[in-house]
């Protein structure tokens, strides 16, 4: 599960019994929990603000995984994020049924092209459509896009814009897409489970439900677990 900072980390590592114990690998400092009554366990990261930290601190930890011979079934990129109102207000809960890359592309005249347009890369990953029905069931959460941006959206016009672009976007956040690069490299699906702290918008401090946003994070993941132990990753 890779969180961009250690407070929300430490709100999804709430979620389970523990304990936990810190474990360094080459590029990243895990948070490894064991699970109760299997020799599996999770590992937590705090992997850093933005895509680029992001990827790249996701994946250090799951290239150590492998080196270790316990390679990592599932990846979760998790933390608050930004709520597109009226579709997902502060304090819900946005699961990603895709993760999309909102300005990794070219401005032109006539507007914003995806790199895709450009020929290159990827600008969306889907998680596997079985695994977020079952974890909007068990946590409430709502389902839609989640947006990456590498910079928080501050006017209506921005949040306008990126909603017109992308009609299906719920939540916009720093670290999706790079978390999902990285599992994408090494063949491994993806989640991104955010909880809303604030709406997307004009900038206002005074709006943010920090608080609240990661009480709802140890909540959501209190009752994913038993989603994720289930699941088997060959239903997609
Ligand atoms: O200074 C600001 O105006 C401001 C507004 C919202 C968020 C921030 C952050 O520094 C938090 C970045 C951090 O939290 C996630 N996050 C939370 N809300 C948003 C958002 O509205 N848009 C994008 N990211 C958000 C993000 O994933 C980062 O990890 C500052």
């Amino acid at each position: 599960m890779a969180t961009a900072v250690p407070a929300e980390r430490d709100a999804v590592a709430r979620a389970f019994p523990g304990p936990g114990r810190e474990l360094a690998v080459p590029g990243a400092t895990l948070h490894r929990i064991p699970r109760n009554g299997s020799p599996q366990v999770y590992d937590l990261l705090a992997a850093g603000v933005g895509p680029a930290r992001a990827a790249a601190a996701t994946a250090a930890a799951l290239t150590a995984a492998a080196l270790d011979g316990a390679p990592c079934h599932l990846v979760v990129s998790a933390g608050i994020a930004g709520g597109f109102a009226p579709h997902a207000p502060v304090g819900s809960l946005v699961l990603a049924d895709e993760i999309t890359a909102a300005d990794l592309g070219a401005e032109t005249a006539d507007g914003f092209l995806p790199v895709t347009a450009l020929g290159f890369g990827t600008v969306s990953h889907r998680p596997p459509a079985g695994l977020v029905r079952a974890a909007a069931a068990a946590t409430g959460a709502r389902t839609g896009t989640v947006l990456t941006g590498s910079t928080v959206t501050g006017t209506a016009a921005r949040a306008a814009e990126l909603r017109t672009r992308h009609p299906g976007a719920l939540a916009e956040a720093m670290e999706g897409f790079g978390v999902a690069e990285a599992a994408a490299a090494h063949g491994v699906p993806v989640l991104e489970l955010r909880a809303v702290s604030n709406p997307v918008g004009p900038r206002d401090r005074s709006a943010w439900r920090i608080d609240d946003a990661l009480a709802a994070l140890t909540d959501a993941f209190g009752k994913l677990a038993t989603v994720l132990e289930s699941w088997n990753p060959y239903d997609q």
